[in-house]
């Protein structure tokens, strides 16, 4: 007899409102009662079936979820309600789960996702809401989900079960693309949802995509009810003054198109530097476009084509790109970044860029600018869009990912770390894109930050990406938190960015090197402190000990280098902006140092951009403390 889990089925069945067709008998044993299964020995209860027996209401609690050793639940077709209980996931033996045609309400219960031995679990027509959870990820050993007919939203996570062979989360209100992992399920698995796409239903278009449809009923398709009053005078003299208001407004557009047109055409069409067309390329035989593609300048009504840069090796058109598989790489302050694979193969990221506010003409100047851009470790801008709704920037996709990722993404076991000469050669490449940026090109690159800076596959160099963006955009849009930890405190008040509030994210950059802290991380000892301010708080003497990141600690011979950059790092992050060193004097700081090492190091070779700064404005860092 299995005591403890007869107590738990009497005390739920007292608990709840039901229409008393189970008749469970306090004397009899459990093992005997309807719907009831035992193990061999009769100890404990391996299965519970009570499907459409009319419970109504919640469960009660430390009833159902006291039964450890259930193998199979069902409740199926009753009228339970409230939330589906957290004390599930005591149920860790379970193989079947059915809770289907209820009235559940809440978000998904993510006790469920614990009960890693699940094969079924049917929780469809029910109310639940709320997004699907990645952890649905840990029932690997599904082999049927069914979670339709209910009100979840969101995304389906991309869960990859390899068992599972019946798949259902119809009748939501789910949208985005669905998961190459679930692609192979038939679209009826799909359908009735708010705005899905991709898999067995229409591709999804990432850059363009369709408007989420209204969540408001389609209009009443009740037959309208027909007025047989008839119009009165007033009426009928009201809508003729309007009809005619209406030609004479149509009239007046049609001349003003005429005129402008003609304007146009006896204007000079100007093209801006550096920039060529689609069909140029196409032209110089480096692109696949397509005859119908028009030549012609950027402004002259070459609308809704890529305008690619010269010296480029892409050969695709819009709509190639418009065909790519996408994938989301990251949200950032401007935008969201997709890494697009073409068919023929070719790989790109493409940033959708958001809340632009410069105007056609003034985008296109500044992207042939910045298009213009050609330093080894600068990201060159391939080619770019602009139409009234969406602005595309398309650049090289960098496999070996963004040092913000390297420095922070997977921290503990199964990490390799990132070594002292590997941090210093990513310091010196991007101090040598940037100081290109700043004295040759003459640009601010506004945004320096880690996840800007990426990676070259074979040597591990930096290219800086995202440079030049800040003209496109208002003042505001720069200021906003994922960037605050690398942004100069005049920034903040001014809003404004400069050649030295570069310097200054470039400091806080070499200080992450150091560290391995993220400098938009809370966790720095203290609150309302930022990374420059941090190092700062620790003395000097404390430096080894405390300020460096542990993965460098067990090289004692590059603790006197460290503590170098670390100075210069210092430098950068004085508060006032006329005491940081420029670009270029910080640049030669990082290769004397770097020379001195006596290394022959084939990637560590003095730049052309920093020979410029006399010998007098050679700076001396002050070390912390000495910092106003
Ligand atoms: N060309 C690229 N190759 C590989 N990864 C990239 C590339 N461009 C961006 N990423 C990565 O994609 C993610 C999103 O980048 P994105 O530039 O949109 O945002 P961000 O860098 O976080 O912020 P911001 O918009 O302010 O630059 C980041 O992790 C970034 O490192």
């Amino acid at each position: 007899e299995p005591t403890q889990d007869k107590q738990s089925l009497l005390s739920f069945l007292s608990q709840i409102h039901h229409e008393n067709r189970l008749q469970w008998n306090p004397s009899e044993s459990a093992c005997n009662w309807i719907g009831v299964q035992c193990d061999p020995t009769n100890s404990s209860v391996t299965s519970l079936r009570l499907p459409g027996v009319g419970l109504v209401g919640e469960i009660p609690p430390n009833t159902l979820t006291s039964l450890t050793q259930l193998r199979i639940l069902s409740l199926r077709s009753n009228r339970l309600s409230g939330a589906i209980p957290a004390g599930f996931s005591n149920l860790t033996l379970l193989r079947s789960l059915y809770l289907q045609n209820n009235q559940f309400s809440g978000e998904f219960p993510t006790a469920l996702t614990e009960l890693t031995r699940l094969t079924r679990l049917d929780i469809s027509s029910n109310t639940l809401s709320g997004p699907l959870p990645f952890s649905l990820a840990n029932l690997t050993h599904l082999t049927g989900l069914f979670l339709q007919n209910n009100e979840f939203s969101g995304r389906i996570p991309s869960i990859d079960l390899p068992s599972l062979a019946d798949f259902n989360v119809s009748n939501n209100r789910l949208n985005g693309s669905i998961p190459n992992s679930l692609a192979r399920f038939p679209s009826s698995s799909f359908e009735n949802n708010l705005d899905l796409c991709g898999g067995p239903l229409p591709p999804c278009n990432p850059f363009f995509p369709s408007p989420t449809p209204s969540p408001l009923p389609p209009p009443s398709s009740a037959p309208v009810r027909k007025n047989n009053r008839k119009l009165s005078t007033a009426a009928i003299v009201g809508i003729s003054v309007a009809g005619g208001v209406l030609i004479l407004l149509l009239l007046l557009c049609l001349i003003f198109l005429l005129i402008r047109k003609r304007r146009s055409k006896t204007r000079k069409v100007q093209k801006p530097p550096g920039i060529i067309t689609a069909r140029t390329v196409a032209e110089a035989g480096t692109s696949s476009s397509k005859d119908d593609i028009t030549g012609g300048s950027v402004e002259g009504g070459d609308r809704n084509k890529l305008v690619f840069f010269e010296g480029g090796r892409y050969s695709f058109d819009l709509e190639d790109l418009l065909r790519a598989s996408a994938e989301v790489l990251g949200k950032g302050s401007v935008g969201t970044s997709y890494k697009a694979v073409l068919e023929e193969g070719t790989t790109v990221v493409v940033k959708r860029l958001k809340d632009v506010t410069a105007a056609k003409r003034e985008f296109e100047q500044q992207m042939a600018v910045v298009g213009n851009v050609k330093h080894e470790n600068v990201l060159p801008l391939r080619a770019f869009y602009f139409s009234k709704d969406e602005k595309l920037l398309v650049c090289d996709f960098m496999p070996a990912g963004s040092l913000s990722a390297l420095l922070h993404g997977s921290r503990g076991t199964g990490r390799t770390p990132l070594d002292w000469d590997n941090r210093l050669r990513i310091a010196l490449s991007t101090a040598r894109g940037l100081t290109h940026l700043h004295t040759t090109e003459k640009m601010v690159h506004g945004n320096i930050k880690s996840s800007n800076i990426l990676l070259k596959q074979e040597n591990l160099d930096a290219c800086i990406s995202d440079f030049g963006l800040n003209p496109l955009f208002s003042n505001t849009t720069f200021t906003n938190h994922r960037i605050m930890g690398y942004r100069a405190p005049e920034v903040l008040e001014a809003r404004k960015v400069t050649f030295k509030s570069d310097v200054y994210g470039f400091g806080v950059l070499l200080l992450e090197l150091l560290t391995g802290k993220s400098p938009n991380q809370a966790s720095l000892g203290e609150e309302e402190i930022d990374l420059p301010r941090w190092v700062q708080s620790v003395v000097r003497e404390e430096w080894t000990a405390e300020v460096f990141d542990v993965e460098l600690m067990s090289n004692h011979s590059v603790e006197e280098e460290m503590v170098q950059l670390l100075q210069i790092g210092m430098a950068c992050v004085a508060i006032v902006p006329d005491q940081r060193p420029e670009m270029q004097e910080v640049l030669r700081m990082i290769e004397d140092m770097n020379s001195s090492r006596g290394d022959t190091d084939d990637g560590l070779r003095h730049s052309s951009d920093s020979q410029t700064p006399s010998k007098e404005s050679r700076l001396s860092p002050p070390g912390p403390g000495v910092t106003p």
